[in-house]
Parts: structure tokens; sequence; C-alpha cells
């Protein structure tokens, strides 16, 4: 890795729009611990911003901030131009929050109360908000379950209502911390799929915590990690796996017992099982392709079935820290 990992590096093109998001010189202290230290971020209107660190980072003390739950130490924050502390309200109609961990729906009522109950306090116009509503429920598949009491969902159907509920009063800005933790395969297509969707039509800014980079990679522009309260990256996904060396893997199945597979260009065999049907080739994206390894490896072998392992967030972050010792 070049540099200090602790220098920003190279930050991605921005918008040029007006920021929506903008920190300077931030710190906030907990009693022994400086949860956040001297961050200065800025995120324009329309990015989809991934906002990634180890356990303990900053990640939830800074959204807080940015959100007008905690109080900074020290420095500024605005968001969408405002100061969440003081400016509260006008910075709730503005930004939707989900937290991954946390419900802003009502345990005990069906699904569909909960969107009322919302629509009034964010004081909306009850036809444009029932209008609204229906597009959302119809967007993330959840007409079944409008009568449904909030704790009778499943995890993903109640992290697609968790975010519909945030983006009911149609926030300029989405932050979401942790949103497809613990969901299921097919759950996270689609909340990932509608968010796409949502940014692609109506412009709304995302702010991500997350642990998985598929959230990453589907969703985001622009990727920061923040390493014990400071900024450690500012820039792209690929940008970021070139700076560690982050490799993924694709997986192969075979149709009959095969030879390892050495020798492919730009790959490494990683230990696979011993009857050579399952093999791993490990690959530096900046380097080839998984279709090029798979052209190499399908020339050698019938390949039944296939997958791509992700470098994980968490190795990723480590290779930094390894880096900056
Ligand atoms: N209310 C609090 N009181 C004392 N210390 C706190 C409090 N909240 C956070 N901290 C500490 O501040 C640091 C940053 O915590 P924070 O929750 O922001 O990290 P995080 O990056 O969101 O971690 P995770 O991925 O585990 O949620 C940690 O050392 C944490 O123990």
């Amino acid at each position: 890795m070049t540099g200090t990992p602790t220098t920003p590096t190279t930050p991605t093109t921005r918008r040029g729009g007006s920021p929506v998001v903008e920190t300077r010189d931030l710190v906030r202290d907990f009693k022994r611990t400086r949860a956040v230290d001297h961050l200065s971020i800025t995120v324009d209107a329309g990015e989809a911003v991934g906002y990634i660190g180890a356990n303990g980072a900053g990640k939830s003390t800074t959204i807080k901030m940015l959100t007008g739950i905690l109080k900074p130490t020290s420095g500024t924050v605005r968001t969408c131009g405002r100061d969440p502390l003081t400016d509260r309200v006008e910075v709730a109609r503005r930004v939707g929050v989900v937290f991954g961990q946390r419900s802003q729906l009502w345990w005990d009522l069906p699904l569909g109360e909960s969107f009322t109950i919302l629509a009034a306090i964010h004081r909306l116009e009850p036809a444009a908000a029932r209008a609204r509503a229906a597009r959302l429920v119809e967007q993330l598949e959840m007409g079944p379950q409008l009568s449904t009491p909030v704790r009778s969902l499943s995890l993903g159907q109640r992290m697609r209502a968790e975010v519909a509920a945030a983006l009911l009063h149609r926030p300029e800005l989405l932050v979401l911390d942790e949103p497809t933790i613990g969901l299921d395969v097919l759950s996270k297509q689609r909340l990932r799929e509608f968010l796409v969707a949502e940014r692609r039509e109506r412009g709304t800014t995302l702010l991500l915590t997350t642990h998985d980079m598929g959230d990453i990679e589907r969703l985001c522009d622009r990727v920061l990690v923040v390493d014990h309260g400071r900024l450690a990256f500012d820039g792209t996904l690929p940008g970021l796996a070139a700076t560690v060396g982050a490799r993924r893997v694709l997986v192969v199945d075979l149709a009959a017992p095969t030879a390892p597979l050495q020798g492919i260009p730009g790959t490494a065999l990683l230990a696979g099982e011993p009857d050579g049907l399952r093999q791993r080739l490990a690959f530096d994206p900046a380097e080839t392709t998984a279709a090029e390894v798979l052209a190499h490896v399908s020339a050698r072998a019938e390949v039944r079935d296939l997958t791509i392992e992700e470098p994980d967030i968490e190795d990723v972050v480590r290779r930094i820290y390894a880096a900056s010792r």
C-alpha cells in the first residue's frame, strides 16, 4: 500500500452538487474514548457513499451526530445545510434514517398503521402520503404484510418496512446503519435493487454503514473508511481494494475430479477439497476478471456451478490497519 493510510487518498470525482453532509474537524469524546477524531467529510447531493470501518471505529457515533441524536464535543456538522442539533425538525424533514438494529415502527400495530402514524408525524398531506405509501409498498412488495403486526414480520420484511417508513416523507438523504445485517440472500438482493431504483428515480443521496462488501459494490460510488475515529480512505471501491490488495475468490464446482488448477494467469490456487471437485482461485480484480479466469478454467474442465467470494470488509479494514503499523 502506498502512502500512509490515515492520509485520505484520492477522492472520487465529485458531482458538484451542494453538500448534503459536511463535517469539519468533528470530534466526539466519551469518558475515556475518542470515538470520532477530527473527522472532515463531505457527501454531495445524489452520491451513494459507504461509510465503513471495523467494530468500534466510530461509524454509529458519526451517524448519530449527523442526525442530531448526539452532540459533538467539538467541530462542526451540517446535514442538508443545517445544524442537526439546533435545526432538528428541519433535518428530520429532509433526512430518513434506518438503524438495522432498532425499529421506528409500532411493534403491536399492523404495518399499514405505522405508515399512517408516520405520515401524521411528518404532517404529510393525507392523499399524497397514501399515494407515496402505496408506491413504496408496491416497489418493496409489501402489500400482503400491511395488515400484519410489525412484531410478526420476518427480518427481511421488517427491514423493507423500515426503509419504506424512512422514505415516506421523500427525504433528500437516506442514512442506513447496517441495512442488510442478518438478511438472507434474496432479501438483501430485493432491498439493494429497491435502493438502486429509489436513487435513480428520485436522486436520493445514500449514506450507509455496512459490513457487507456486496452492499458497497452494488450500491455505492464512493467509500469512506474510518479507523479509530479518523478518516483513513476516501475513494472508490476498486481504489480501496487496490490500495489494500484485496482479492476476490472464484469458487468452481467441476463435473469430474480435476487436477489442481495451477498457473491460471492472475490467480492463486487456494486450498480446495482433496477430490478436486471444488477448487478456489483467488484473483486481483486489477489484474484479471472473473470472466477471464472462468474461461481458463472452462478450457481445462467442465464447470457445473460457480460463486464469487467478495473481499470481506473486516478483512479489507484489517489490511489497512496492518499497513498503518
Ligand atoms: N454511549 C457511549 N458511551 C461510551 N462509549 C461509547 C458510547 N458509544 C460509543 N462508544 C465508544 O466509541 C467508540 C466508537 O463506537 P461506535 O459505536 O461509533 O463504533 P462503530 O464503528 O459504529 O462500531 P460497530 O460497527 O460495532 O457498530 C467505541 O470505542 C465505543 O465503545
